[in-house]
């Protein structure tokens, strides 16, 4: 069974320069079997390509096709990377038929053989269970590097995600799986809708003694506020796996999920937020997930993602 393909050249176009002004230039498509023989690599892309956790989780397919729409979008955007720096598309984990569970195994073998090498992972899904393959990844990396590391999650989300996977793994449940096989569940969820998470979900957030900032303090007149709750949490941590939902965000801004959220927040509060992630030096490992281009339009949400991306690898201290 085929779950890995290759970076495709086909997902990187855009403007010509002489001097690598644009992303697709600059660039390296290396398959993930061959990141052993590279020497100091800042930056490597890999792909979720699955949706089957959405679809099992009741919602609308087509996440399979977002980790290349947004490699599309950033590789038309602007280079402005040292010359010496390392930046890889490493290809897609596919999902094949319904294999969610063996998909989510080949993603966590992959984070953890980009992290054992030093580089930094930027997961592109693909539904939200790419969370849980993440964290395993990362837990497969901690357990041999650092196993005293005390980890943090990060999520930027309308949802919980706390669902009990009682008949099996979906987009909805990864939190849950993680906080039982967590001896201590550090899991900070922002931008939480009452209007979609009913009170079960609540209650299992309670229990699990998840920190969670509501919807409707995400607004930049709390800033203040929002970095102070932001920074308490950071500093109980040692390292940072981040996940950034895109449904968390207003439809206005990213129509093109499985769940809209008409009343999301803002991109603006999140790149400040990121800042402060950023500035801490504790980021280990992110991912984007939830896009699904069948309802994007014009590209806005794979735009979105792709300039979070952006703004990650340009503003991150390496
Ligand atoms: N990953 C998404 N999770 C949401 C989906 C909500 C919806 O489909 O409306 C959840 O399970 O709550
Ligand atoms: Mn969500
Ligand atoms: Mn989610």
């Amino acid at each position: 069974m085929v779950l890995y393909t290759s970076p495709s050249p086909k997902n990187w176009n855009g403007r010509k320069s002489e001097e690598q002004l644009y992303l697709h230039e600059k660039v390296e498509l290396v398959p993930i079997t061959e990141i052993a023989n590279l020497k100091t690599v800042q930056y490597a892309l890999l792909g979720y390509a699955c949706d089957e956790g959405v679809r099992r989780n009741q919602g609308r397919t087509g996440a399979i096709n977002g980790p290349d729409a947004i490699k599309k979008m950033l590789g038309k955007m602007p280079n402005h990377l040292p010359k010496d720096h390392k930046f890889l598309d490493v290809g897609n984990v596919a999902c094949v038929e319904t294999d969610l569970e063996h998909t989510q195994q080949q993603l966590a073998k992959n984070i953890t053989a980009l992290l054992d090498q030093q580089i930094f992972p930027i997961a592109l899904g693909g539904g939200h269970d790419i969370a849980y393959a993440h964290y395993k990844g990362i837990k497969g990396y901690l357990k041999d590097k650092k196993p005293k590391a005390k980890l943090g999650i990060i999520n930027f989300d309308a949802h919980f995600d706390l669902r009990n996977p009682e008949n099996g793994p979906t987009s909805g449940t990864p939190f849950f799986q993680i906080a039982k096989e967590e001896k201590e569940f550090n899991y900070l969820c922002i931008g939480i809708r009452k209007d979609a998470n009913d009170k079960q979900l609540f209650e299992t957030a309670r229990e699990l003694d998840v920190v969670y900032i509501e919807r409707q303090v995400m607004r930049l007149n709390y800033l203040e506020e929002l970095k102070t709750w932001l920074k308490a949490f950071i500093e109980k941590v040692d390292c940072i796996y981040l996940t950034i939902d895109l449904d968390g965000f207003s439809s206005a801004f990213a129509p093109g999920v499985s769940a809209a959220s008409p009343m999301g927040f803002e991109p603006q509060l999140v790149l400040e937020l990121l800042t402060s992630i950023l500035d801490s030096g504790k980021l280990l490992s992110m991912d984007i997930a939830e896009l699904n281009p069948d309802y994007d339009i014009d590209n806005q949400t794979a735009k979105l993602a792709a300039s979070l991306v952006h703004f990650v690898i340009h503003e991150q201290p390496v």
